[in-house]
């Protein structure tokens, strides 16, 4: 339940909305135990009036509430029984349709408020996920993000509306009733309250042998959803291997498993409803027998009309004492739920800004001094002992075997992670001092992993600018050698990427990713081996549009292809975290035996192999 306290801020937002939530509720149960106590006086006026059972009446009007005092009062007024009983049923009714009304108003306060947490709940998840790092998503699958803000996030939601909506009912109603009943007949009261302690016993086991297997379907779910998932986006890999049937064996299994746990709960919830029923039944049961006992031998004052009023009573009991069960399991997944949301709200990305970093103009200036870097998950020393001076508009290249460093040293210059020793400048800054965004908007980077949206393949291209023109965008796609092709799909550049739109080459979504890059047109832009997927003589022309743009601008590219490095100020070999070749492409071709000359021979003998020539 602690962790349920963690909506304390929300509540306390939203407190006008769940008091009068609350204070609609108790109103609405407050009209609803009117009316049995207005049965009980009509009948015994009825039966006193026509004298029918011959027995004793009790006199006066203790045990009424004071409201319904004043309904018999005016109702008294008439002589004629007929109207009497007339005018009782118009309050009876009104009094029904009083309650409907603030149960309106009820769902409307409390279910609207849940609605609202629910929101302002999702957007600080989000909000949080946006703000941690690469660290944090290493360690977390997108299931389990996608589950804590959805899954999670309603099951809170069932907690601030219906649980609380429930939970207020159950107390309002159950107190009315008791102390009405007391009000009425302590001696009946005692008798109807005798199966209740039994209830609370059977609700409780009941309840947590739901509560446990509702939990085990639930994982089940999530294993049938996860497998199917898997199913769908693998499946071309699942086709090529020709393994549908295994995928199918391993998806009946699933759901096998699912099946099973869902009959249990079934048949749990079979035995709990028909056996709260039967103890309500047996309330009803004392009281007609014990009531009519007492009437028959004129005992403690009870008449016809008691016993009906009692009736109702126990009726009205009935929903939110069988609800018991429901709401507190209701509480239960929410607070589970809330503990698994509190355990990402409370995590502090490593990677953040710094007390007093501003943002600033960079011109792109880069310096690496002596810094080093280890994956924390791996323990994979990734940079060592790295130096590396940038002077403002180089264009550098980087190449070296898979897994020498290279994408790391962009992350580190994106502040994806930092670095363990060392510093890195920028401008001659220490980049911790630079606020984040603006660091990371000024900074361009594509990366060696496409991803695009599904969306419009403008939009892909003007995520990197949200205010860029049209023009902006076909000169962004022009540089990047796509913009004949979008040009040739049916809807240009409105053409839907994705699931719902067209499929793109490989080399097509590279040469997006760049141009949603480009578009920014930023002083330091990276990419990271971005044109893997493009054929040579595709990459040669990009490459020449590029020395244009790139002229004013720093860039650094990634790449392990050689021989379109020939326009750069400065090639960097890599390997094992250190920068082991530095120079021109003469200088370096100087190197005997070196990793370079050795790469460029291969490639341009034309065996565009890397792991040939990293042997
Ligand atoms: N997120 C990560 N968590 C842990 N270890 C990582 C992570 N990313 C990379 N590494 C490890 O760090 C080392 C450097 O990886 P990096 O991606 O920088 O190499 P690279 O030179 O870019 O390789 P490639 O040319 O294949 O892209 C590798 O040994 C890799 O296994």
């Amino acid at each position: 339940m602690k962790h349920l306290s963690a909506l304390g801020k929300y509540f306390w937002k939203y407190r006008v909305r769940l008091g009068t939530g609350i204070f609609f509720v108790a109103l609405s149960n407050y009209f609803n135990v009117l009316s049995p106590q207005l049965m009980k006086f009509i009948i015994n006026y009825v039966d006193r009036s026509l004298s029918l059972t011959g027995a004793p009446h009790a006199a006066g009007l203790k045990g009424y509430d004071i409201l319904v005092r004043k309904f018999i009062s005016f109702i008294t007024r008439y002589s004629s029984i007929a109207k009497v009983v007339l005018v009782a049923s118009i309050i009876i009714l009104l009094l029904a349709l009083l309650r409907g009304f603030f149960m309106f108003l009820m769902r409307q306060t409390i279910i609207v408020m849940s609605r609202h947490i629910e929101y302002d709940q999702k957007n600080e998840v989000y909000t949080q996920y946006q703000q941690l790092d690469n660290r944090f998503f290493k360690s977390h699958t997108t299931g389990d993000l996608m589950n804590r803000i959805a899954e999670d996030v309603s099951r809170v939601r069932i907690f601030t509306g219906p649980a609380i909506m429930y939970i207020v009912n159950l107390l309002t109603t159950i107190l009315f009733c008791v102390f009405f009943m007391v009000q009425s007949s302590v001696e009946l009261t005692i008798y109807v309250m005798i199966p209740l302690p039994i209830l609370a016993v059977i609700i409780y086991f009941v309840n947590s042998n739901i509560h446990k297997k509702s939990e085990q379907i639930q994982a089940a779910l999530s294993d049938l959803t996860t497998n199917a998932q898997e199913s769908y986006s693998g499946i071309r890999v699942i086709k090529s291997f020709n393994q549908e049937n295994a995928m199918y064996r391993f998806f009946t299994d699933n759901s096998e498993t699912y099946r099973k746990n869902a009959i249990a709960l079934a048949r749990v919830e079979a035995v709990y409803f028909p056996s709260i029923q039967l103890l309500i039944g047996i309330s009803t049961l004392f009281t007609i027998m014990i009531g009519g006992l007492y009437y028959i031998h004129h005992q403690h004052g009870i008449t016809l009309g008691t016993i009906v009023e009692f009736i109702v009573y126990v009726n009205m009991l009935t929903f939110p004492v069988s609800a018991i069960g429901l709401t507190a399991s209701m509480v239960q997944r929410a607070a589970a739920s809330q503990k698994r949301l509190n355990e990402f709200l409370d995590i502090v990305p490593e990677v953040k800004n710094e007390p007093g970093a501003a943002p600033v103009a960079l011109e792109g200036k880069i310096d690496f001094d002596n810094v080093n870097f280890t994956f924390p998950d791996t323990g994979i020393r990734a940079i060592r002992a790295f130096d590396l001076h940038i002077r403002k508009g180089e264009k550098i290249a980087v190449t070296g075997r898979t897994g020498s460093g290279k994408t790391t040293l962009a992350q580190l210059l994106l502040r994806m992670y930092d670095a363990d020793s060392g510093m890195i400048r920028l401008d001659n800054k220490n980049i911790k001092e630079i606020d984040l965004s603006s660091l990371r908007e000024q900074i361009s980077y594509v990366p060696q992993d496409v991803f695009l949206f599904s969306d419009t393949v403008e939009n892909n291209i003007r995520f990197g600018k949200p205010d860029a023109g049209r023009e902006e965008v076909v000169a962004a796609a022009t540089i990047a050698g796509v913009a004949k092709e979008i040009e040739g799909f049916a809807n240009g550049y409105e053409t839907m990427i994705g699931e719902r739109g067209v499929t793109l080459s490989g080399g097509q979504k590279q040469r997006i990713s760049i141009a949603r890059a480009l578009i920014k047109q930023s002083a330091i832009i990276i990419f990271d081996d971005c044109l893997s997927a493009v054929d040579a003589k595709t990459e040669q022309e990009i490459m020449g549009r590029l020395n244009a743009y790139l002229n004013d601008k720093t860039s650094i590219i990634i790449t392990h292809r050689v021989f379109s490095l020939l326009s750069f100020d400065r090639i960097l070999v890599l390997d094992e975290g250190k920068i082991v070749e530095q120079g021109s492409h003469e200088e370096l071709m100087k190197i005997p035996d070196g990793f370079y000359a050795r790469l460029y021979h291969r490639q341009q003998s034309g065996t565009e192999d890397e792991n040939e020539a990293e042997k």
